[in-house]
């Protein structure tokens, strides 16, 4: 990783906060930072125990990351995490919560955490895609003591989408439309799953792979159901004047079309619902042949129409021969912003949008922006 030459004047306390798929490789990234790095690791937690050594925990193997934080640590406490880490900022030495969990719980903290100066990062889509509430707590709040929030492996994981956007409103371009395919999960289930062809693998062995290759959220149902893509809309629209306020309630105010089948839609764990997936596949097949008998394939996709006041989330059919059939692979994310500046032709930003190392990078790039 390439370095600065210039060392900034600044020392950063990070504390992570979830060490699996995400955390344990951003931490993985953080200790690779070439020496000498502004950046100690004050702080690992799991759902259950947590780490805390203000002068910096040593490097260990990211792999055993979560059973040493079991091993050795102490059981996990909200509030013991924010008043030691209140008390390690101070002029020249700024602190950062990396949020790398998926839990409501701990975003609701953040305005507690900006309000007392310190920094928050995170790919957790909960706080900024929840209520609006919240989101203007947060806003607030960071005002309110400069200290700063990023996110931007919410949406696209690593892809610079957030801050693209940001810089096309903060520029003074008008945004007119959002649209592409933003689940990486259903980018590679679909790529995969329907090709144009009326045979191919069944649903389920699709979205198990998806599952084991590290694209889908802790519970696969949050990507099939849609809400995954309606929060990366939210997240998206909130940065858009004009569409601030436009979803109170969050993500569920998305029109949304879930494909997770009636019967499964109490699942009672990710392990449960990817178990009786099967038994939906034929279900699955019949949308494959109609699709390809009409020249098509199925992508789900997403769309802010600035200019309608639409914002929605769903499966469609593209002709074979259309870029979403075309130009995309594994778990790619393509997000065309069409602006006044712009336009007729969209810009237009495609990667991988789903997997540890893209995520954890753009976690990691949020932490360079607050230190260079
Ligand atoms: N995977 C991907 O491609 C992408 C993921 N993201 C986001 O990254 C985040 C992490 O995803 P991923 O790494 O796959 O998830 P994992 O389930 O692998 O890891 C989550 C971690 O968070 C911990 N955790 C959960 N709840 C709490 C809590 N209340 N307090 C403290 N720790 C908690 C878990 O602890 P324990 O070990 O005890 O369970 C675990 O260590 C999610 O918000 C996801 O949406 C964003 C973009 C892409
Ligand atoms: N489950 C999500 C992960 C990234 O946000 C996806 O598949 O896109
Ligand atoms: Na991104």
């Amino acid at each position: 990783m390439a370095q600065s030459s210039i060392s900034p004047p600044l020392q950063f306390c990070v504390a992570v906060i979830g060490v699996g798929l995400v955390g344990s490789e951003f931490v993985s990234q953080l200790w690779s930072f070439p020496a000498p790095s502004p950046f100690r690791i004050v702080l690992l937690a799991t759902s259950r125990n947590l780490i805390f050594q203000p002068d910096g925990i040593p490097k260990t193997s990211s792999s055993q990351l979560k059973a040493e934080v079991s091993a050795l640590g102490l059981p996990f406490d909200a509030p013991f995490i924010t008043r030691e880490l209140s008390g390690l900022v101070k002029p020249g030495q700024k602190v950062v919560i990396v949020d790398n969990t998926s839990s409501d719980d701990i975003a609701s903290l953040y305005p507690t955490w900006l309000k007392l100066g310190i920094e928050v990062i995170t790919p957790n889509k909960k706080a900024y895609s929840g209520s609006l509430n919240l989101y203007e707590d947060i806003l607030k709040a960071s005002s309110e003591t400069g200290a700063r929030f990023l996110n931007e492996s919410t949406v696209g994981a690593g892809l610079p989408v957030i801050s693209t956007l940001k810089d096309l409103v903060a520029t003074g371009d008008k945004v007119t439309k959002i649209e592409g395919v933003f689940s990486g999960t259903m980018s590679y289930i679909f790529n995969q799953f329907s090709t144009g062809s009326t045979e191919g693998p069944s649903f389920s062995s699709v979205v198990k792979v998806a599952r084991e290759k590290g694209y889908t959220e802790p519970n696969p149902a949050d990507d099939l159901n849609g809400t995954d893509v309606a929060r990366k809309l939210t997240i998206l629209s909130r940065l858009i004047p004009s569409l601030r306020q436009q979803l109170p309630a969050g993500f569920s105010s998305v029109d949304t079309a879930s494909l997770v089948p009636e019967g499964l839609a109490n699942a009672a764990s990710g392990d449960v619902f990817v178990q009786d997936l099967p038994k939906y596949d034929e279900e699955f097949d019949k949308l494959r042949q109609d699709a390809a008998k009409d020249g098509s394939v199925l992508r789900f996709v997403g769309v802010i129409d600035v200019e309608k006041n639409l914002i929605k989330a769903g499966l469609e059919r593209y002709p074979v021969t259309h870029p979403f059939a075309t130009s995309l692979g594994g778990s790619d994310n393509i997000i065309m912003f069409h602006s006044e500046r712009y336009s007729p032709r969209p810009l237009i930003i495609q990667g991988a949008g789903a997997g540890a190392a893209v995520t954890a990078m753009g976690v990691m790039s949020d932490l360079l922006k607050l230190a260079y």
